[in-house]
């Protein structure tokens, strides 16, 4: 049976701030998605938030880039914003719905999208991804060690029917062009571009034996599309596991070193990735409540959702980062979190001018006075002299 599973995912308010959302949230938008199974319009549905943001995890029959799994995304993040953020004035209500009108594609409207159309296989384990306070590019490591590091997947070096290797298909969200990187032997130059996590981004991966799609990550670039910083493009992902693919402990170990990230406070930062756990999982009401966002707004946060599928069903979810040794894991990523914070508004822990989602440098660059090369000498002699006078020292900025 051939089935399609989308994730899309928006920030439709914050609860408090961009912490968390509001649980009232999650049950709208399954209570939305209930009836639209009911309908016939998709197979099966499971809600979860990481941070603020809320993912609709939908199967169904219709392929990818379908109007109506989109306009069913696209109406359930309408109504969650007008029924339940504004009522209860939730911060940033609507954040991610950057414009006004549906025309069939939710793409280019603000939310993420994954999406993946396969023939369901005899047993089908699939794990749903979401991270808040990031990029789509934060994917781009764990994908890469995931697919193509012997080191992380034993498959690639034990598995007969995973040695043919992986075919990654790279976006260039400036240029809007795709790459195709074969792995192993274009892993040089796949790497050479998914390093800049901020522009090439990993959007599919597909076995090579027979181009089975193996994993979607999301890579809509809100910036480029409102033309001004409205929040992070907080991504989602999927990946199938098992059977001439990674091992779902071959999938979570790409998260096990916390790797660092571009995003956190104003999304401006670099900070670790924490795999983090859900709060609650209800397998009835189809929702999981996810991690929230506290120390500096984070630090950067994954969370990962295991299901079997059968005939387009979700079996699940369960936690897989609920474990012993992925707190391990947490307690590297809160040291590293630790460690970075105390650079304050030093790089690398603030990010480049060019790569920060506040682009205050040219209002604080207006405001200073500058002086050419030549003639600043002048100028200090003369602080020096009024100081000496006791005169008050003219002020450095303008106002
Ligand atoms: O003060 P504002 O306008 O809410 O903007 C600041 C907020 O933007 C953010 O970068 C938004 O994060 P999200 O992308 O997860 O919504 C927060 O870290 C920060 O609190
Ligand atoms: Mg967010």
């Amino acid at each position: 049976m051939k089935v399609t599973v989308s994730i899309i995912k928006a920030d439709v308010g914050g609860f408090p701030g961009h912490a968390h959302v509001h649980p009232k949230m999650l049950e709208y938008a399954a209570a939305k998605l209930r009836e639209a199974q009911r309908r016939g319009v998709i197979i099966d549905y499971f809600v979860y938030n990481v941070g603020d943001d809320i993912s609709l995890l939908m199967t169904h029959t219709k392929g990818e880039d379908n109007p109506e799994i989109h306009g069913l995304a696209w109406e359930t993040f309408k109504e969650v914003t007008e029924q339940v953020a504004k009522k209860y004035k939730l911060y940033g209500a609507g954040q991610d719905l950057l414009k006004d009108a549906f025309s069939g594609n939710i793409r280019g409207l603000g939310p993420q999208v994954a999406e993946m159309e396969f023939d369901e296989r005899p047993s089908e384990p699939l794990i749903a991804f979401a991270a808040d306070k990031t990029e789509p590019g934060a994917f781009n490591l764990p994908l890469y060690k995931m697919f193509a590091d012997p080191f992380n997947t034993a498959g690639l070096v034990i598995d007969p029917s995973m040695h043919e290797g992986f075919l990654f298909e790279v976006l260039d969200v400036v240029e809007h062009k795709v790459y195709l990187l074969k792995t192993p032997e274009d892993a040089y130059s796949l790497l050479g571009l998914i390093g800049t996590t901020g522009r090439y981004i990993v959007r599919k991966v597909f076995r090579r034996a027979d181009g089975a799609p193996a994993a979607a990550n999301s890579v809509e670039r809100l910036s480029l599309i409102a033309g001004r910083y409205v929040g992070k493009d907080d991504p989602v992902m999927m990946v199938r596991a098992q059977s001439g693919l990674p091992a779902v402990g071959e999938i979570l170990e790409a998260f096990a070193h916390p790797h660092l990230v571009h995003g956190w406070m104003r999304g401006s930062h670099a900070g670790p990735l924490m795999p983090a756990k859900f709060y609650h999982i209800d397998p009835e009401k189809r929702i999981a409540i996810g991690p929230k966002m506290t120390r500096f707004d984070g630090p950067p946060k994954v969370g990962a959702l295991g299901f079997q599928l059968h005939e387009g069903y979700l079996e699940g979810a369960v936690d897989m980062f609920d474990d012993p040794a992925f707190d391990y894991v947490r307690q590297v990523a809160a040291q590293i979190a630790d460690y970075i914070r105390r650079m304050g508004p030093f790089q690398p822990h603030r990010l480049p001018p060019e790569e920060m989602e506040y682009t205050a440098l040219p209002k604080i660059l207006a405001k200073i006075k500058s002086y050419p090369a030549d003639q600043y000498e002048k100028q200090r002699r003369k602080y020096v002299e009024e100081a000496i006078k006791g005169t008050p020292v003219e002020h450095s900025q303008h106002d």
